[in-house]
């Protein structure tokens, strides 16, 4: 991102219906189905894989936006682009269903195996209505140098990007007795899937969906032939939130899309919760599109799941705020270690493989950290401006420092180490800047004779490994009922989120063109290198 020009909407310009939108409002689904069949036009997004994928490219120009004329930097982009670019996909777009009313709390199981009445639909405002919308930028920036400005013209005028409010609908597109549910949790662990596993399935059942199964292990589950279901009903999922993990298991890698279509049409499965980050969603995106493509009547929605805050578009997602907090204990360790050794240098690893989120709000949480390092701004190590400098510094002038890293910063230090290997994913295997940096603080205050007691401390799995703290524990009770809320209501290809404070839903393309980065001209950094007071390393 720079400060001069970002995109509103950072995805990809999709090759959509013509339907024409009135205003900066969406079209209901039963309007959109109307002018989609005149149009003759299917809506699926006619995007391929590798533009779905999630490596860094630049929004200004993979936006296509035909009407776009780009001037200095700017692309001009009507409020209707916007508009049509985060109309949700919907069954109906390529199916004639009809809409029904909705099922949603007419009654629940109980434990015992009873169904009892839940509450009257008549008894308050329980549904969100079709049309409604959320802002999803709300400041108007005056000049494109303010900062952290998201400016979309030279003049930076302020465009309304409306998206469509995430909730329960009254008029739903399944027979809850004819859903085939099927739960998937991919990537890696993260606080809080199992809270959002257990929302699905409750959410199912306010609706009257008894057929619920887990998919094993990832993406891997729906074509290992060792990896079986995992029934789920409300009883099964009762207390899976008191613990970490995935109940389901995950995976990296082995996502054959067409394996996976042809297991979920064997299975008979008609709505999939995909919950994963930037590389589960693209798998999801190309899911969507196969079953379409194949003419099955099948919803898919994602669930954001990143422990490092790096999708596009959200305010945060699940499992950010827990991690935050578990690492305030390596860091206060840290600290006191440094604070109590002569000379003592503390060193603590937090994840983020592209964003430097997780350490950035630590830092700025614990207010014990000297220097903060994230994958998005440089750094040196030796020199007059570089970091060794400064710890020497800050040994002479506080007899401690404390450095908090994010795994995927300096990598440039340690090209060498890294030699370009992939996960089973495609993602990048880093080298570990926790324990480069560990020696060379070592070697360098051996090598000027000056003593530097260095401790380490690498707790990335156990904050992963954790129960949700309750901040995200709410989050994820209210994107798992929003899931099942969005495939009731007969969207598809798209996945919750928090924008702006508000539940919304988005299409996948728009979230996952890239890994959301820390931007070093907004605020929150800027807030950072004020609590930290380090310099620029570079
Ligand atoms: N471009 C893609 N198209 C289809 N499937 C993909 C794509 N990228 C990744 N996948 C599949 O999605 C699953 C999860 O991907 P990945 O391991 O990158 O985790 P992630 O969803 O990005 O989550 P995390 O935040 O933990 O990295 C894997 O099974 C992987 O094969
Ligand atoms: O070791 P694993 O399971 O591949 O996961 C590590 C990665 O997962 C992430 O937390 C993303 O989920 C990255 O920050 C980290 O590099
Ligand atoms: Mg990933």
């Amino acid at each position: 991102m720079t400060a001069a020009g970002v995109m509103p909407s950072q995805g990809l310009r999709l090759e959509r219906n013509p339907a024409k939108v009135l205003g900066s409002s969406f079209l209901s689904p039963s309007s959109t189905r109307s002018l989609s069949m005149a149009a003759g036009k299917s809506r699926v997004p006619a995007v391929s894989l590798q533009q779905q994928g999630s490596g860094r490219s630049n929004p200004l120009i993979i936006r296509n936006v035909v009407s776009t004329e780009k001037r200095d930097g700017f692309a001009s982009i009507s409020e209707e682009d916007y508009a049509e670019n985060f109309r949700p996909p919907h069954i109906t777009d390529n199916f004639d269903i009809p809409a029904r009313p909705s099922t949603f709390c007419a009654k629940t199981s109980l434990p015992d195996g009873r169904t009892i009445n839940r509450f009257s639909n008549d008894l308050g405002k329980i549904f969100v209505h079709e049309d409604d919308r959320v802002l999803l930028k709300t400041i108007k920036y005056a000049s494109p140098a303010s900062a952290g400005a998201e400016c979309v013209d030279r003049d930076c005028n302020f465009h309304h990007q409306w998206v469509a409010r995430a909730g329960p609908r009254s008029k739903i597109y399944f027979d809850p007795a004819e859903v085939n549910a099927a739960i998937v949790t991919c990537g890696g662990l993260c606080p809080g899937l199992n809270d959002v596993i257990r929302q699905v399935v409750l959410t199912l059942d306010c609706y009257g969906v008894t057929n619920i199964r887990g998919i094993s292990n990832g993406y891997r589950g729906f074509f290992e032939e060792d990896l079986h279901d995992i029934p789920l009903n409300r009883k099964i999922v009762q207390n899976i939130h008191l613990e970490g993990g995935s109940v389901l298991g995950v995976s990296r890698g082995g996502a054959r899309t067409t394996d996976i279509v042809d297991s979920i049409e064997k299975k008979n499965i008609n709505m999939l919760f995909v919950l994963g980050g930037n590389g589960t969603h693209a798998g999801a995106l190309a899911i969507h599109n196969e079953c379409h493509e194949r003419g099955m009547k099948v919803v898919v929605v994602g669930v954001p799941k990143t422990i490092d805050n790096d999708i596009l578009l959200m305010d945060r997602t699940f499992g950010f705020d827990t991690a935050v907090e578990e690492a305030q204990k390596a860091i206060n360790s840290a600290y006191i270690e440094a604070t109590s050794a002569y000379n003592g240098v503390g060193i603590v690893k937090l994840m983020g493989r592209q964003s430097g989120f997780i350490a950035m709000h630590a830092s700025l949480a614990s207010g014990q950290v000297d220097v903060c390092l994230i994958p998005e701004v440089g750094f040196t190590l030796d020199g007059p401006e570089g970091l060794m400098q400064h710890i020497h510094y800050l040994l002479e002038t506080k007899g401690r420092a404390v450095i908090c890293v994010a795994e995927g910063a300096g990598q440039d230090l340690m090209a060498s180490l890294s030699n370009g290997a992939t996960d089973a994913s495609g993602n990048p295997v880093l080298g570990d800047i926790g324990v480069h940096l560990t020696k060379e603080v070592k070697k360098h205050f051996k090598d000027i004779g000056m003593p530097a007691d260095v401790k380490y401390i690498d707790p990335t799995y156990m904050i992963r490994a954790c129960r949700a703290n309750a901040s995200d524990r709410i989050l994820c009770a209210v994107l798992g009922q929003n899931a099942v809320h969005a495939g009731f209501a007969g969207f598809t290809g798209i996945t919750v989120g928090l924008a702006n404070n508000h539940y919304v839903l988005l299409p996948i393309p728009e979230v996952i063109s890239h890994a959301r980065n820390v931007d070093p001209n907004s605020r929150m950094w800027h807030r950072c290198l004020t609590s930290t007071g380090q310099p620029d390393f570079l």
